[in-house]
């Protein structure tokens, strides 16, 4: 029998202690290019630990799961941050643990991040790799490149289904607060 574990909606406060979340609404934004665009700054800063390293730009085309979602892993990335922001506006899942030697399955949280939301993990902090809702989905990603290991993987120390809570489930697109 899995241990279930309810996601709950993505907020830049319940998220905190995993990194930041990437989204207009909240976010410090002013005018640039005559006023003809809104820069919305500094969302999360990209962080290369380690020995000299790049920060890269990939797409990541991820195949979709079907809740419950089983999952059996997580993994981390020590010397690096890691940032996925959905191309295709749809929701995705988001499965973390605090940063640390090892995790319990009461320290893993889930999320249902809307559309419009992205994520940036801290280094060192557990996730689930990445869970994408409804149909294939591209995410643009940006994370370290270079030199130490920077993916460790840690099986779970039981099976855990990840279960949308009925109100959330259909969040789908809707933009958040702007
Ligand atoms: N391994 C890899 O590039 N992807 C994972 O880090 C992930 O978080 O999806
Ligand atoms: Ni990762």
């Amino acid at each position: 029998m899995a241990e279930r574990l309810v996601a709950r909606p993505l907020t830049r406060e319940a998220f905190a202690p995993f990194g930041e979340v990437l989204q207009t609404g909240g976010a410090e934004h002013f005018p640039i290019n005559a006023g003809t665009t809104e820069r919305y700054h500094a969302l999360a800063a990209v962080t290369l630990d380690g020995p000299p390293a790049r920060a890269i730009l990939s797409i990541f085309r991820g195949q979709p799961v079907t809740p419950p979602v089983r999952l059996a892993l997580l993994e981390r990335h020590p010397l690096g941050s890691q940032a996925f922001m959905p191309l295709d506006r749809r929701p995705y899942l988001v499965v973390v643990a605090p940063p640390g030697e090892g995790f319990a399955l009461g320290d893993l949280h889930a999320f249902l991040a809307r559309g419009d939301q992205g994520v940036s993990y801290a280094p060192g902090v557990w996730h689930h790799p990445l869970l994408a809702l409804e149909a294939v989905s591209d995410f643009l990603v940006v994370d370290r490149d270079g030199p130490g290991n920077n993916c460790d993987e840690r099986p779970l120390p039981a099976p855990v289904e990840v279960v949308l809570p009925a109100a959330a489930a259909g969040a789908g697109n809707e933009e958040g607060p702007r």
